[in-house]
């Protein structure tokens, strides 16, 4: 008979036991898993991604519920286990059932940290661990303005920075003077600042937060100086305690964690616990990377195979924020009997510590470069000594030409069982066997394969280098990003089969490229979507579900749920008779705001969603496209008209270029300005595409941005007539179409592709021409789409408008 193995728990470290178990020893126990969560076990890490609005919340799943019927295992999920009887081997749940066990295991993770402060009860005051308070941030943010994260640590950073993404204004509260205090030397944190203000973080550093305002929901926060933050929303990230009260409970011996020995064996016969919630040695860890190797320890244990036990680990942490580049592990901190070697390189933002303790790595920081990082935290576990070539560690031997040690070398040193990735467990053995027994031969297919990469990204590196090492470096596929976890295949790849096969649906795409997600998910649909459009614009009908709700009600969605309606206006240049439509209709139908944009043109603000037809229906005038990848604005000065600066026609050159360019489907959005002197008051080189006059011509700028990170635009060419601009934004504009991944603004498209591949694909006439010629072909075939919505019952439908009321909804007294 099976023996019956309970887990209370059903998280990341959990799970991965189970796998484990499964993989050594499959039909020696009956398994069943309580989970308080009521969701398959998924990947934690990565909700800070699904916050930031990198990964949908399907895209985290790591064990789907096919994968626990598969394996004959008992999922009490939204269950939580209230006591263990250890003299009867029992453990109830709060749903009434009781099983009874012949092994347990305790696998249940952390709480967070909730500050005492009064008025923490108020609503709007969270933590940031599971789905729930992912979805109430998420949700907040659709609402409210102001959000305060209180720690400036790994997860409130990575809570900030998905706030901002969700439009919010994010003030970090944080105690110690200096971020990350518990990862960082000074140095590093000061540079991490610098970079996070560059992104819109604000910081209160060294504030003692005393009480939080508000009567239901919470309106503030008061610092025991006096001074108040205002919030809508409040973030606790200050640390996370085992959650070992139910073990405590059942008599087991606790301290901060639920007490193990090297085996995972708690103080009760038959009772283990791995993960957060169990105390090794005195450490409970909060990174997945030692919680994999308790449960490896645990696993062969209970698969009756022989091992080590578990001997602690060195942990090592990177911030997951996009754009910055942070690292740290070990002993990082000068103490006695330490020496550190420091690179600082304030040209380029990077910094490099690498602590040293009788000659052996203890510690490191990095910072804008963590090139260095799995050399340094190999370094740091193998405990090789560098006495009298220290330096060698970043610089290289000297007298190999100061190269330093490659990630090849360090993956042929690297031991079977060594973890290559820490988010998800997978060893340098696990990458070997999946590249020869299933044929990877690629980084996407390896992801696919054993997960690897799939967390952080951190060690995407290091995962590559093991695929050269085992395969060679010639053999190597393409090392490629896939589009999303649905597919192996990179984006030329489905591009290019898309072509080649002609497939003309997102169905047909992801039947015959045999996607292992048969629905697809958040991030391929959209694309599929924009490279069928592209590639095939006759016979390819827009797939309106797979686009994002702004582009799907053609109207940008505010944070209160209602809408904005933005008129075109061609190069800035109105008339009296537009502006007294745009009136009309704003008092008509009540418009709250009505404001000028940054990019010369009206916005109302405030629009209920089924008053959207009926305005644009009063208007007649052309959408502005506000929501839409495609051509946003063409910002103009006045250009010689009226400037006595001016050298060309700088309002007919933008009103010709935003007239042909409108509507167009663009992989993210387009902004373009041109101005009619090089004083450039249309700031025409933040733009995707800047035009600016010049004695007797104009210049063209590419791929600038005055986002989040302002790019100054790179000089394209210099042309002498209009026509030659309209040609060359034309080829432009079709080989970023061609050539971009979706959602790649210009400025990210230019930087991986490089200008100089840009410019030789639109240097010679005939390929300029060829490219003018296919998106002529897609201008020809776009239609304003407030036209057609106006003109149709059916899609007038889906603003919830009744078919014979558009217009008349709003003269019957709104
Ligand atoms: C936003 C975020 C980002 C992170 N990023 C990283 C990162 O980049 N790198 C990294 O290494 N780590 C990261 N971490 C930490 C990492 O997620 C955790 O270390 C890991 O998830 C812990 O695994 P666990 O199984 O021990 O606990 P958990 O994943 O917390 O799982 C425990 C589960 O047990 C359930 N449970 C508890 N008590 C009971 C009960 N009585 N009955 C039934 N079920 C119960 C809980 O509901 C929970 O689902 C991050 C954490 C967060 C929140
Ligand atoms: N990228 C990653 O590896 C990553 C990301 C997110 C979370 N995590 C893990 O999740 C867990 C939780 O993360 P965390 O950042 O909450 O924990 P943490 O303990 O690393 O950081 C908490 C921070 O909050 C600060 N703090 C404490 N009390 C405060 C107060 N009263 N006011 C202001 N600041 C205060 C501390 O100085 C500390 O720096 C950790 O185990 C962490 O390693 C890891
Ligand atoms: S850019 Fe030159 S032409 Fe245009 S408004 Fe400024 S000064 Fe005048
Ligand atoms: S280490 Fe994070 S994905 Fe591999």
């Amino acid at each position: 008979m099976k023996r019956k193995l309970v887990m209370i728990g059903n998280g990341m470290a959990g799970v991965s036991f189970v796998e484990q178990l499964l993989k050594l020893n499959p039909g020696r126990y009956d398994v069943s898993i309580i989970g308080a969560e009521p969701h398959p076990n998924y990947n934690r890490i990565m909700l800070s991604s699904v916050l930031a609005g990198e990964a949908g919340m399907k895209d985290i799943i790591l064990n789907d519920w096919d994968w626990y019927r598969d394996n004959g295992i008992a999922l009490l999920a939204g269950q939580e286990a209230v006591a263990v009887d250890a003299a009867a081997r029992t453990v109830s749940t709060n749903g009434g059932e009781t099983l009874p066990y012949d092994e347990l295991v305790f696998a249940t993770g952390s709480l967070p940290f909730m500050l005492p402060l009064p008025g923490a009860d108020k609503e709007g005051v969270i933590a940031f661990r599971d789905i729930k308070d992912c979805e109430t941030m998420i949700e907040t943010a659709e609402r409210y303005r102001k959000a305060v994260v209180i720690g400036g640590g790994l997860l409130g950073l990575e809570a900030a920075r998905g706030l901002i993404n969700l439009g919010m204004e994010v003030g970090v509260v944080h105690n110690s003077p200096y971020l990350m205090n518990r990862q960082l030397d000074e140095t590093a944190s000061r540079m991490l600042q610098a970079e996070l203000e560059r992104q819109g973080m604000k910081f209160l550093l060294g504030k003692q937060s005393d009480f939080i305002t508000g009567e239901e929901r919470v309106t503030g926060l008061t610092f025991k100086d006096g001074s108040h933050e205002a919030a809508d929303l409040i973030v606790m990230a200050v640390g996370i305690r085992p959650n070992a009260r139910l073990a405590k409970n059942s008599g087991l011996v606790v301290n901060d964690g639920i007490v193990v020995d090297d085996y995972m064996a708690a103080s009760l016969p038959n009772i283990h616990a791995v993960g957060e919630c169990a105390e090794h040695r005195g450490v409970s860890y909060g990174l997945v990377a030692p919680l994999y190797e308790q449960g490896a320890v645990l696993a062969r244990k209970l698969a009756g195979a022989d091992g080590d036990g578990y001997q602690g680990s060195v942990v090592s942490t990177k911030l997951k924020v996009s754009g910055v580049h942070v690292f740290s592990a070990g002993r990082f901190a000068d103490e006695p009997g330490t020496k550190a070697l420091r690179v600082q390189d304030d040209l380029d933002g990077i910094y490099k510590k690498v602590v040293f303790e009788n000659g052996k790595v203890v510690g490191a920081v990095l910072f804008g470069d963590t090139g260095d990082s799995s050399k340094l935290f190999s370094a740091i576990r193998g405990g090789k000594d560098y006495t009298g070539i220290e330096k060698e560690v970043l610089f290289g031997p000297s007298g190999a030409g100061g190269k330093a040690e490659s990630a090849t070398d360090l993956v042929a040193a690297m031991s079977g069982d060594e973890i290559v990735c820490g988010c998800n467990g997978v060893t340098k053995d696990t990458l070997v066997g999946a590249i020869a027994e299933k044929g990877c031969a690629s980084l996407p297919e390896l992801k696919a394969c054993t997960k690897a990469s799939a967390g952080c990204g951190g060690c995407k590196p290091l995962v590559e280098a093991v695929l050269s090492a085992t395969l060679g470096a010639d053999r190597v596929a393409a090392v490629k990003e896939g589009i999303c976890g649905c597919t192996p295949l990179s984006r030329d790849e489905v591009v290019g089969a898309i072509r080649q096969m002609h497939l003309t649906t997102s169905k047909e795409v992801m039947h015959v490229l045999a996607w292992r997600n048969t629905e697809g998910c958040s991030k391929c649909r959209p694309a599929l979507n924009y490279y069928l459009g592209m590639a095939f614009p006759e016979e390819h009908e827009d797939e309106r579900e797979s686009r994002f709700v702004n582009e799907r009600n053609h109207a940008n969605i505010q944070k209160d749920g209602t809408y904005s309606v933005v008129p075109r206006i061609y190069g800035g240049v109105t008339t009296p008779e537009d502006l007294m439509k745009i009136a009309t209709v704003a008092e008509k139908y009540r418009v709250p705001l009505v404001k000028f944009t940054g990019g010369q043109r009206i916005d109302l603000l405030g629009v209920k969603k089924e008053d959207l037809p009926g305005m644009w229906k009063d208007l007649d005038m052309p959408s502005g496209y506000a929501y839409g990848k495609s051509l946003r604005t063409v910002k103009t000065c006045v250009g010689n008209t009226f400037c006595r600066f001016g050298t060309q026609d700088a309002i007919k050159m933008g009103v010709d270029l935003e007239k042909k360019f409108e509507r167009l489907n663009t992989p993210h959005k387009v902004k373009l300005a041109v101005s009619g002197c090089p004083r450039n008051c249309a700031e025409a080189t933040i733009k995707d595409l800047g035009v600016v006059a010049i004695d007797g011509g104009w210049e063209l700028y590419a791929a600038g941005n005055g986002g989040t990170r302002v790019r100054a635009a790179d000089l394209l060419t210099k042309v002498k007539t209009e026509e030659e601009v309209l040609a060359w934004t034309g080829a432009y504009l079709q080989y970023y179409r061609e050539t971009a991944n979706y959602m790649e603004r210009t400025s990210e498209w230019s930087l991986r592709v490089g200008l100089e591949t840009i410019k030789r694909a639109l240097e010679k006439p005939e390929d300029r021409d060829a490219l003018n010629a296919r998106i002529d072909k897609a201008l020809e075939l776009t239609q304003d789409p407030w036209k057609q919505i106006i003109e149709n019952d059916d899609l007038r439908g889906a603003f919830g408008v009744m078919t014979a009321t558009v217009g008349a909804q709003a003269a019957d007294g709104k």
